[in-house]
């Protein structure tokens, strides 16, 4: 598994400090630190877009796709273009897979915190036990605590798990196969339903296998919380990577914007893995795909636990928009930028960096659901 050196250098330090020496779960109110119902907090909060008329039915749900289905390209095209995100079922990713990995998300996160301190994440580091990184961006904490992988656990693992820590690295080493054969996959079909052939896409590698591409995971967890209207497990943001996997378990929380207007809860279908289009793949797209806002919240009674897999390109891979998806009608949008840049900027704009890097405005007619501004004005 390939690491992401430049990464370390792109987002802010965030110290581990912050996460509080007690279990969040053994809270039995909201401290302040992590209330996010209050006068003056962040402005997108929860129900920011309950408020607008909104002419989409409340039935709408996030599309579930078979891709064992001859019409599963077809529909993946349509989810993409409409959505941004699917769930997939019958992916070929083995269930023992998923299911060796949410043992070792329990196993994990049930250690004592002084245990998972010692792997805690360094302040120059990407790998290892701590909060989202996005975290300096919110006024107020999350409800959740999160591992970082990129390369190998090894180091960190040796800690956690002195005497069997080669078990649990052959399980991430294994869902890592399994998900980025999966991505690759994915990813072709998506660009396919574009009419985009593996010749357009040279970073790809000369037989299309994104050799050279990496993945970088997180485990997450999401502890019970005593009041959870009051609090959010990860805020309000877009994926910086290429395309997004997620595994949860059993347990709802992750929701998804709808159009700029209202949330999503993707609800958990066993077996499925969730499929997120990320910034860099709506930059190839030239944003005929976009990638979409999402939050995770918690829930009173039971503990959440998720795995994101951010697939990505060679770090230095030059993306810029497709030349065939750049028409009169649909004029060039973004700049062409390496994954090490967009991560630097990111780091600096945060939900900005999309809209801020952008070349034009779209044709009357067409909206970008992820414009940010849009999403302000609601
Ligand atoms: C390859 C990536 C993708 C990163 C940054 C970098 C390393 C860790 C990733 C995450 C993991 C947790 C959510 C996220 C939102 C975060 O805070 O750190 C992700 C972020 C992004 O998508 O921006
Ligand atoms: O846990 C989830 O459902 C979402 C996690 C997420 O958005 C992320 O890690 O980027
Ligand atoms: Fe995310």
């Amino acid at each position: 598994m390939a690491t992401i050196p430049k990464i370390t250098e792109a987002y802010r330090t965030d110290p581990i400090h912050a996460i509080t020496n007690k279990n969040l779960d053994s809270f039995e109110e909201i401290p302040d630190t992590h209330d996010w119902v209050q006068p003056n907090s962040f402005p997108s909060f929860r129900d920011d877009h309950s408020n607008n008329i909104s002419d989409l039915p409340d039935t709408d749900s996030v599309p579930l796709i078979d891709l064992s289905l001859p019409n599963a390209p077809k529909l993946i095209g349509n989810a993409l273009r409409t959505w941004g995100v699917f769930q997939v079922i019958n992916h070929g990713v083995p269930i023992s897979v998923l299911n060796s990995m949410e043992t070792l998300l329990h196993d994990l996160f049930d250690l004592p915190t002084p245990q998972k301190l010692k792997a805690a994440r360094a302040p120059d580091g990407v790998n290892g036990y701590g909060r989202f990184r996005i975290s300096p961006f919110f006024p107020k904490s999350m409800w959740s605590e999160g591992f970082t992988v990129s390369g190998s656990p090894l180091e960190h693992f040796q800690i956690l798990w002195p005497h069997d820590c080669t078990k649990y690295c052959d399980i991430i080493e294994e869902f890592d196969r399994e998900l980025k054969a999966l991505c690759g996959r994915l990813v072709w079909l998506a660009l396919g339903a574009l009419g985009i052939t593996k010749e357009d896409v040279h970073w790809a590698g000369p037989n299309g296998d994104f050799e050279t591409s990496s993945g970088v995971m997180n485990l997450n967890s999401y502890p019970v919380c005593p009041d959870p209207d009051r609090a959010m497990g990860i805020g309000v943001h877009t994926d910086s990577c290429f395309l997004t996997l997620l595994y949860q378990n059993n347990t709802s929380g992750l929701q998804v914007l709808r159009e700029g207007k209202r949330w999503v809860t993707v609800e958990p279908v066993t077996g499925a893995l969730v499929v997120q289009v990320a910034d860099l793949l709506q930059i190839l797209t030239n944003g005929l795909y976009s990638s979409p806002f999402h939050q995770a919240v918690v829930n009173r009674d039971r503990k959440r636990l998720s795995v994101a897999y951010f697939f990505g390109p060679p770090e230095n891979a030059e993306i810029s928009p497709i030349k065939k998806l750049v028409t009169p009608t649909q004029p060039l949008l973004y700049p062409t930028v390496t994954w090490a840049e967009y991560l630097r900027k990111k780091a600096e704009l945060f939900n900005d960096t999309l809209p801020s890097i952008r070349l034009s405005t779209p044709p009357t007619g067409l909206s970008d659901v992820n414009d940010h501004n849009q999403m302000k004005r609601g």
